[in-house]
């Protein structure tokens, strides 16, 4: 049996550690005083102003303030829904107000941040039922952005986005230790297909009682492991969202019930003789945060140089070495 656990209830705060040129040949490495100079002055030259729909959200919240955290400028302006929060007008971020803009309204104030913030970068962490549109209006408005937001038609999505022309980061994972973890998979199933073939695949993920689509990720993860010989339906992976069940199935703590994500991914042999167990299991947001802010970084650099690949998901980042 081999189990593979990865935990965090803390996320990763700090100056960034950014590099985005090509990785040195193995004699001239810099010392790690040299990256951390080299990736000072690349974060210096990019400095993208960041806007996030939607900062009344959990996630968009969040993202805000990694925003800040990373001394990058924050638009003080948030596309969000038609909930009440419009009426209130604004959300503070980091003691920063961040003016609240209801779909309505969103064409003519995307055109004053247009003109206002050069070099922008969208991030957009919404809800699956208006994913879809939010890509349309960023694609027609010409911004690279990055999407954090899971469920909608993902193939429509895709199709927009590569048809805009546009630059994107578009990934339902964005918490750098996942992404490795899903990169691996790729790459196992890459090298050894079918390697588990005639195993059974179980899968259960456990978040906060809102959430309301599948998790992202682990139709990600079936989608690799099917390469790997083990395939399942969307509908049978098991959605738990009952506190009772986290707390005591699962081991969920109480405190992270309205924020967590734990991930079990369980391969049986046909005779029942092997087990392989993956499980990350992820308290609070700030690991997607984090990585959400490279992501952004990372495209402003695409778009900076001009990259022919315009459409990436996070193992593009990742493999750039663009996560802190
Ligand atoms: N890629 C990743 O690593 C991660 C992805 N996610 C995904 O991010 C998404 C958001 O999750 P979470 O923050 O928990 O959800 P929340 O429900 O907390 O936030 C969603 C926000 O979207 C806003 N919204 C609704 N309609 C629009 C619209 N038309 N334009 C702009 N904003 C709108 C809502 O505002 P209102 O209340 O006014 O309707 C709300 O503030 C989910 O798909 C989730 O799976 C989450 C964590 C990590
Ligand atoms: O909604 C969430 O919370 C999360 N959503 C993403 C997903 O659907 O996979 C990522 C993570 O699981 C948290």
């Amino acid at each position: 049996m081999n189990v593979l656990t990865g935990h965090t209830c803390h996320g990763a705060t700090g100056w960034p550690k950014l590099n985005f040129t090509t990785l040195p040949c193995h004699q001239h490495q810099p010392s790690p005083r040299q990256y951390r100079r080299r990736s000072l002055s690349t974060m210096a030259s990019l400095s993208p102003p960041i806007m996030v729909n939607s900062c009344t959200g959990k996630m968009g919240h969040a993202t805000a303030e990694a925003v800040v955290r990373a001394g990058l400028q924050l638009v003080p302006i948030s596309f969000t829904g038609a909930s009440e929060a419009v009426a209130v007008g604004n959300v503070g971020v980091s003691g920063i107000p961040v003016e609240l803009v209801h779909p309505g309204e969103r064409q003519s104030a995307m055109e004053s941040v247009k003109a206002q913030y050069p070099g922008l970068v969208l991030i957009d962490f919404t809800l699956p039922s208006v994913v879809n549109d939010n890509v349309a209006f960023y694609a027609r408005n010409k911004i690279p952005f990055v999407v954090g937001t899971t469920g909608g038609d993902r193939e429509k999505l895709m199709q927009d986005a590569r048809a805009s022309n546009c630059y994107a980061v578009i990934a339902p994972q964005m918490g750098k230790q996942v992404v490795a973890f899903q990169a691996t998979l790729e790459l196992m199933a890459k090298e050894f297909p079918g390697a588990f073939s005639g195993y059974k695949l179980e899968v259960t993920e456990s978040h906060q009682r809102q959430k309301a689509d599948t998790s992202g990720t682990a139709k990600a993860v079936v989608a690799s492991i099917a390469k790997l010989g083990a395939p399942i339906t969307e509908d049978e992976i098991v959605k738990v969202r009952d506190a009772s069940t986290q707390m005591e199935s699962i081991g969920v703590p109480e405190e992270h019930l309205s924020g967590h994500a734990f991930h079990t991914y369980r391969l049986t042999s046909a005779d029942g003789n092997v087990e392989f167990v993956f499980q990350h299991n992820v308290c609070g947001r700030s690991i997607y945060a984090e990585g959400t802010v490279d992501a952004a970084l990372f495209l402003a650099n695409k778009v900076q140089e001009k990259s022919e690949q315009r459409i990436f998901d996070m193992i593009d980042v990742l493999k750039a070495g663009a996560m802190r």
